[in-house]
């Protein structure tokens, strides 16, 4: 905040040390928020969506997967979700052959994890940065301007897993069993999203996408003044591709042209997103788009479960960037090369902000 006349860092350390999280907070019963959670005024005038009317009939794609197998059905499904990624970058898959029932015990075990008391949850120990299991309150809280209203669990699935007495006990059998059947599903559409661009099915495998697996398990739990901070600020997944599972409470919504829509919650639905690394690969056919979630009115906790799929290792030379194959002179590469360090570097002294990494290799 450039006006902020209070020490800020000093609070948010003090918030961040307390480990009583924003769902501490919000089962404390407060009535005002924090002031290092409230937003300046250019994010929060833009938090009324021009299109959150219930009668709103513009939605992400939906898409059926069941007939996957049938010669009939699937260049249909394969149009349609190179269709929406295009478009929307966004859509939902229902008859992804995830039984609604592991759906449901994957949030209600993520549930129960926020709900233990916050003593319990500030024993899980803070890993690597990019290991471990981690379990803390705000996604990004000494980068950004302003704290967002979420705690989150996070478990890094692959390349290693983390040791099971690590995990918490509470959560770590719905974890595991979750981590099987987002990878199938991220597998199962990045064959499809192969075949939208005309590539053999197996081609984005090369991506190794699936061996770099981070599990994440959000709570938004109520917030007294909605109108002034965000749940998660808006941003692009720095993914290949990201799997998202949430319970029936909405809240996350897609930026989609100047606007901004809601993302209904699908019974048994699963909400896929492309990432970044998508949309350069793939030459901008398909594209990584911004969204948010805004700060959760309800009295009932919002509960979304983030699988992100991300680039291992690509090619020997250490360089990433268009595939050749799409390239051709009447489709030159609109995104330069970049190397791993380069986006590495960006992406963890930027935070979340990591759209502007791709405006800067474009070409
Ligand atoms: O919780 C959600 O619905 C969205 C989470 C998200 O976009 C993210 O963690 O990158
Ligand atoms: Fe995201």
């Amino acid at each position: 905040m450039a006006s902020a006349d209070y020490d800020r860092m000093k609070e948010v350390k003090e918030f961040s040390e307390s480990k009583i999280g924003v769902k501490g907070l919000s089962d404390s019963g407060i009535t005002s928020i924090p002031r290092i959670f409230i937003h300046p005024p250019q994010t929060l005038s833009q938090l009324k969506p021009t299109s959150s009317s219930s009668f709103s009939s513009i939605h992400i794609p939906v898409i059926d997967l069941s007939n996957l197998d049938s010669p009939h059905h699937r260049p249909k499904i394969v149009d349609q979700i190179r269709e929406a990624s295009k478009t929307w970058g966004f859509f939902q898959v229902i008859n992804h052959g995830v039984a609604l029932s592991v759906l449901e015990e994957t949030v209600n075990a993520v549930k129960s994890f926020h709900d233990q008391p916050h003593q319990v949850k500030a024993k899980i120990s803070v890993g690597e940065e990019r290991r471990g299991v981690v379990y803390t309150s705000n996604n990004d809280l000494y980068r950004s301007e302003a704290a967002t209203w979420h705690d989150y669990l996070q478990v890094w699935m692959a390349p290693q897993p983390p040791e099971v007495e690590r995990m918490p006990e509470i959560c770590r059998r719905e974890v595991i069993a979750w981590d099987t059947h987002a990878k199938k599903v991220a597998e199962t559409l990045m064959e499809l999203l192969s075949e939208g661009l005309g590539l053999e099915p197996g081609k984005f495998k090369e991506l190794t996408f699936s061996d770099t697996r981070l599990f994440v398990g959000v709570c938004y739990p109520h917030c007294p003044q909605p109108d002034l901070t965000m749940g998660l600020a808006s941003h692009t997944d720095p993914t290949v591709l990201t799997v998202l599972l949430q319970n029936h409470v909405p809240g996350l919504q897609v930026r989609h042209g100047d606007e901004w829509v809601d993302v209904k919650p699908v019974p048994g639905g699963l909400i896929i997103n492309a990432g970044d690394f998508l949309q350069i690969v793939s030459n901008g056919e398909y594209n990584s788009i911004q969204h948010r979630v805004i700060a959760n009115p309800c009295k009932e906790p919002r509960i979304s479960i983030v699988m992100f799929f991300s680039l291992a290792k690509w090619k020997e030379s250490d360089s990433y960037g268009p595939l050749p194959e799409l390239l051709s002179p009447e489709k030159p590469a609109i995104y330069r090369n970049f190397t791993k360090q380069e986006y590495d570097d960006n992406f963890y002294s930027k935070g979340l902000d990591s759209k502007s990494f791709i405006d800067k290799i474009r070409i």
